[in-house]
């Protein structure tokens, strides 16, 4: 299911919060130009320092109402230019390590709401936000923000690079609103589970909407229990999962360990760990995501934990059950190649679930023809016609945006080797930007273990042309899985966009501007560069729905992993992109990408076929090499006990 991360004002730091940046080099790139010549750009890596106060949290570049054109710049770029900027405490210089942020207050707008000519307030990244804000959890983000966009600039010299903004208004106001209702039946299941209090599995086909249903319980739910915010636990099956949600592991939630012996040993754990029994008391719903990775004994284990911990009868001790996921995808791990116990199979499942329900309307995929094939190979039963059509799907693709498929692969590895090869090759420039990580955790195997379940890496290297995704949601247009190309690197209080939102690299400089702004323009791009010049964001430029592009200064944002009563048991600040030529079908799963290949002859794994192919949101898009009927498999188990499942019309 998409990923989904939550963000907040503050972390439960236990560590040290030193981040580091090693510059590779610095520049602009305009996708149009040509390569630049890698002699020119081998400069040898320069590593900067800083350390910054864990509440620290930019905003994400924000666009802003319009207000005049002339007028609403010159102030803007007076602002910027004023003299409260005060330059930074000290200039970072190779290999130099500071103790104190630097402090940085250059540019700043006449009010954060108007924050229009991009030459935003505060701090860059050297002092990563005293102005941090609490960004709403995926949840509780507004599905109907209009975006505005932002300083009026009729003239642009970038107004010809690749402007293809569809959503720009002639008036220079970008309307990006994209609204998503809940279909009929997604809010026939969010009133059974919110209003009735029903226990209640729901599943579906890949792009069926049960992520975007998830997100609306989870918000109503929260809603509901406003009061006693930690009676609602998010729990998944995985790692990846959970970060997906803001939640933690179902392994976590239960504070027993692995959970492997019966529950009477569970329930002398459980008592031991006066946190977790307290959070076993006070929940009053869970959540479970993609459940079929869900071991079917974990599931009854659980189940009798809490009906005895609760001293109650009731399935899991009368806790509310809400479990979702599909069980044609991934299934449990096993070891030793054993058959996997689904949840369904758990002798708890049927007197726990009240209802099952299957959605049916897919979103992903809007051609019938390619939803049909999907779901012949959810079942492992494909028809001739779709075996060829599949195989048709082994041609290269091109497209003339720059923007390349994301390769599936099964393994890290892969993935890794290829994103490495590709990054390399560019011979731009670039930074490596590490990431700073907190929690609660303390033992470290343990900590590097939840960490790297984070879709966010430990250390990103980025150079102008590279492919990344942005893995977080940032508002209607830009979410999860949208793809971009970085084309520079920009410190904050310089980054300015036209009309339209494109990224004026040079700084706004029409042929309306008098010298003096000019001037001081000039000086305060030197001032910036000369103190603060170890920390530019990237520009990436990202793919927008409707075929448009959009410019955005992507900053620092937090990752992390949270019990219901609100402990941070591990979180990492890091920039909201991974490269994105290749990815694994584990990460992808809950991905929606429109352009993507898939080497079968990897797969290894009933249900990864699948997934990776059910990312894609239309066969052009697809590209499929080595085709093989027999890798799409499917377990016969789940295709048999799925012929129970009823959707909400029958
Ligand atoms: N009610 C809706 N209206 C419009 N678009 C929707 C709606 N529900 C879901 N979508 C869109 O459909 C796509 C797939 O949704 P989502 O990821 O929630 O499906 P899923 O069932 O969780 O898929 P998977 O099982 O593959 O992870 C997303 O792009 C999402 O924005």
């Amino acid at each position: 299911m998409p990923s989904l991360f939550s963000t907040s004002s503050a972390s439960a730091g236990t560590e040290n919060q030193t981040r580091s940046f090693s510059r590779v080099n610095s520049l602009k790139r305009d996708w149009s130009e040509p390569e630049p010549a890698a002699s020119s750009l081998k400069a040898a890596p320069v590593e900067f320092q800083w350390t910054d106060s864990p509440q620290d949290k930019p905003k994400m570049p924000s666009t802003v109402t319009v207000e005049s054109a002339a007028d609403r710049r010159r102030k803007a770029i007076l602002a910027a230019m004023s003299p409260n900027t005060s330059s930074p405490s000290g200039s970072t210089s190779s290999k130099s390590s500071l103790k104190e942020p630097p402090v940085q207050q250059l540019p700043s707008l006449p009010s954060a709401s108007s924050a229009g000519p991009s030459v935003l307030n505060g701090s860059s990244m050297s002092s990563l936000g005293s102005d941090l804000k609490k960004r709403a959890m995926p949840w509780e983000e507004d599905q109907s923000t209009t975006k505005k966009a932002m300083l009026q600039r009729p003239n642009s010299r970038n107004s010809a690079r690749s402007n293809s903004n569809k959503s720009t208004k002639s008036g220079g106001v970008m309307d990006i609103r994209q609204k998503i209702v809940l279909s009929t039946e997604q809010q026939k299941v969010l009133s059974l589970v919110v209003a009735e209090g029903k226990n209640i599995f729901f599943t579906g086909s890949a792009g069926t909407g049960k992520s975007v249903l998830l997100r609306e319980i989870i918000k109503s739910l929260r809603k509901k229990y406003v009061t006693t915010p930690d009676a609602v636990a998010i729990a998944a099956s995985t790692g990846i999962a959970a970060c997906n949600i803001g939640g933690v592991t179902l392994h976590s939630f239960g504070g027993v360990g692995l959970a492997v012996d019966k529950p009477d040993v569970l329930l002398q754990k459980l008592r031991m760990n006066k946190k977790a029994a307290a959070r076993w008391q006070r929940t009053k719903v869970l959540i479970v995501d993609e459940i079929s990775m869900v071991d079917g004994d974990l599931f009854d284990r659980f189940c009798k934990l809490g009906q005895m911990i609760r001293k109650n009868q009731k399935p899991w001790g009368g806790i509310q059950v809400i479990v979702t996921g599909d069980f044609f995808q991934l299934p449990p791990v096993t070891k030793n190649n054993q058959q996997p116990k689904f949840c369904f199979e758990a002798v708890t499942w049927d007197e726990t679930i009240s209802m099952s329900v299957n959605l049916t309307k897919v979103f992903r995929q809007k051609d019938q023809r390619f939803v049909d094939m999907l779901n012949e190979m959810r079942f492992g039963r494909l028809t001739p016609e779709s075996i060829k059509a599949f195989q048709s799907l082994s041609r290269q693709v091109k497209y003339d945006d720059g923007i390349e498929p994301t390769e599936l692969f099964p393994r890290r590895e892969d993935v890794d080797r290829s994103n490495a090869h590709r990054l390399e090759a560019l011979l731009t420039d670039g930074y490596t930007y590490a990431a700073s990580d907190t929690g609660t955790i303390t033992d470290p195997i343990q900590r590097q273990k939840v960490l790297s379940n984070f879709l966010a890496v430990e250390q990103l290297s980025l150079r102008v042309d590279a492919q990344v995704m942005l893995i977080k949601n940032m508002d209607e247009t830009l979410v999860n899985g949208s793809m971009g190309k970085v084309i520079g690197f920009c410190h904050k209080q310089l980054y300015f966009t036209d009309t339209a939102g494109r990224w004026l690299p040079d700084g706004p400089d029409g042929d309306d501007m008098d010298e003096t702004i000019r001037e001081k323009l000039e000086k305060t791009r030197k001032l910036v560069e000369s103190k603060i010049a170890g920390a530019p964001n990237p520009v990436v430029q990202f793919k927008v729905p409707g075929g448009g592009m959009r410019d955005v200064l992507v900053e620092m944002d937090q990752f992390k992993v949270e019990l219901p009563n609100g402990e941070v048991q591990a979180s990492r600040t890091q920039l909201p992109l991974i490269l994105a030529w290749a990815m694994s079908i584990h990460k992808s799963q809950g991905q929606t990408l429109d352009r993507v290949k898939v080497n079968l002859g990897k797969v290894f794994e009933k249900g990864q076929a699948y997934v990776a192919l059910s990312r894609a949101t239309s066969l052009e898009g697809l590209e499929v090499i080595g085709f093989n009927a027999s890798k799409v498999m499917a377990h016969q188990k789940v295709a048999v006990w799925s012929r129970k499942l009823r959707d909400l019309n029958d």
